[in-house]
């Protein structure tokens, strides 16, 4: 587990009704049931807290051990600078206990000449998974201070020894870490607490996933993704539209290339339209839209684009030599199930809906959720890319781990629903997301601009209504 997942697990876990008082409230626990398990009860503790969330599991760790210890607190900074709801509120009630002594240190000069010998177990709760760069004063003098007394007081740090990764850091006998090890940090030994996470965080695509996937990437235009879809045919023009449509509220750019005859139904200034020759697309098309191909930074392709078999040829052959990340919905997913081969060394999302898995696979997608996801998970796996099922519950697996989205409502059964998801999908890989995460948080966000237009519409609403909600599907991510 990176520190940057357990950004998005705890966004997850809001949404889920885990709030961070609960995971404070069992991460300060946690420390001490720790310290009580390895060293005894009736001790005499100094805890010394940052005003970061570090400094607040400090706090609660604190109040729990005044249960059955003598514990003081060493506030490392100016008290109107604590920082969280959370952190103020576990500050408050240290205030209000007569049984805890509380000191806060804002000089370095004072905390140099400090005398610690009176404790059994110093607790480090000055700085955590926060820590840019190296300490700076009066944290860097608390850390030295703690140092003097190495070897005779136990050290017990919280998450990990405050300073780290830099070399001025807390010489601690071990810390307490919360959930995962982290894989950022070595050097220091780690007792691990579980702070209330379930396991479907493992599994749930949530507003986390899709605050990540969806960061800026720069101020000029184009650096936030350019993306090409490719579709119609005589007879749909709808659906490349859709996923067009859906994708321009994400990417800076969408080029549109269609047949010319559906195409001349098609005028959006939002759209880079480019039409070419004939009603269907085919092998002479190749050329010209893989150099098309070689200007953006990734490409759906399948949506509308019909059955014809030199169709399904032109398909196979653009999927074999395009080198840009792709999506492939709708027909394009018939014309490669005749030859999964050319996803060979590929990186890219299927976006099949049941019927379209079975086609492709040869099998039937099974009922519960468990048995579908490993199946996926297995044909994934085959394939070599990710695939996002969809279904009341999508499920999307790039062959290791697999996720689930359920998001979205009765309503999103309309056409055109899954073209737009298409295009969320493939403007999140142009933003230059992962496969895995750009189906997972493409089926999100798609879901949540269907909540959004049922709840301003009821369920009848159309997959363009449902586009046309997308930036407020972003904003809620952005806000939550
Ligand atoms: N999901 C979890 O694992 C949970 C972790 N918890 C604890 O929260 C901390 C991370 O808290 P955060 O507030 O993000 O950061 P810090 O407490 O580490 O410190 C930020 C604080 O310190 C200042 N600061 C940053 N760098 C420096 C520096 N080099 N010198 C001096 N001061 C610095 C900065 O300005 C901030 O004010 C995690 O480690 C866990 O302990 C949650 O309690 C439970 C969920
Ligand atoms: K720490």
């Amino acid at each position: 587990m990176r520190i940057e997942d357990v950004y998005v697990w705890d966004i997850n876990a809001k949404w889920l009704g885990i709030t961070p008082y609960q995971l404070m409230e069992n991460a300060g626990a946690g420390v001490a049931r720790t310290i009580e398990e390895r060293f005894g009860k009736g001790l005499r503790i100094a805890v010394f807290s940052g005003t970061g969330n570090n400094g607040g599991d400090g706090f609660v760790a604190a109040r729990h051990l005044s249960f059955e210890n003598d514990v003081t607190v060493f506030l490392v900074g100016d008290e109107a600078k604590i920082r969280s709801e959370e952190a103020k509120h576990n500050w408050e009630i240290l205030k209000g206990l007569e049984f805890v002594k509380i000191r806060v240190l804002k000089d370095s000069a004072y905390i140099k000449g400090l005398d610690l010998s009176g404790y059994d177990v110093i607790v480090d709760a000055l700085l955590g998974a926060g820590t840019r760069g190296e300490p700076r004063e009066p944290i860097r003098s608390a850390i030295e201070k703690i140092n003097e007394y190495a070897g005779k007081a136990k050290i017990v740090s919280v998450d990990l020894p405050s300073g780290y990764p830099s070399d001025v850091r807390v010489k601690a006998d071990f810390a307490v870490t919360f959930q995962w090890d982290k894989e950022e940090y070595e050097g220091f030994e780690r007792v691990i607490v579980k702070i209330g996470y379930p396991r479907e965080l493992y599994h749930l695509v949530g507003p986390g996933d899709a605050k990540f996937a969806l960061r800026k990437r720069g101020q000029h235009k184009g650096q936030n993704g350019r993306l090409l879809v490719i579709g119609g045919s005589s007879s749909y023009y709808g659906a490349p539209y859709l996923a067009s449509k859906g994708a321009s509220y994400i990417v800076d750019l969408v080029y549109l290339a269609m047949p010319a005859e559906p195409a001349k139904r098609i005028s959006d200034p939002d759209l880079i339209l480019r039409p070419l020759p004939g009603e269907n697309f085919s092998t002479e098309h190749l050329d010209d839209l893989l150099e098309l191909a070689e200007k953006v930074d990734a490409v759906v392709i399948g949506p509308g684009i019909g059955l014809a078999e030199e169709t399904k040829e032109f398909v196979r052959e653009f999927v074999r030599l395009c080198e840009k990340p792709m999506v492939i919905d709708a027909d394009g997913l018939k014309a490669i199930a005749e030859d999964l081969g050319v996803l060979k060394g590929k990186a890219f999302v299927l976006t099949p809906h049941a019927g379209e898995f079975s086609v492709l696979f040869g099998v039937k997608s099974p009922e519960g959720l468990i048995e579908r996801a490993g199946l996926v998970r297995e044909k994934a796996r085959e394939i070599g890319g990710v695939i996002l099922l969809k279904g009341p519950y999508d499920v999307i697996s790039d062959g290791e781990t697999w996720k689930y989205n359920r998001t979205g409502n009765r309503g999103m059964t309309t056409g055109g629903t899954g073209d737009v998801l298409a295009g969320l999908v493939g403007a999140l890989l142009a933003l230059g997301n992962s496969p895995l995460r750009s189906a997972s948080v493409g089926a999100f966000l798609n879901g949540l601009a269907g909540d959004i237009v049922k709840e301003e519409l009821g369920e009848n609403f159309t997959a363009l209504e449902l586009a046309k909600r997308i930036p407020k599907a972003v904003k809620w991510v952005e806000e939550f």
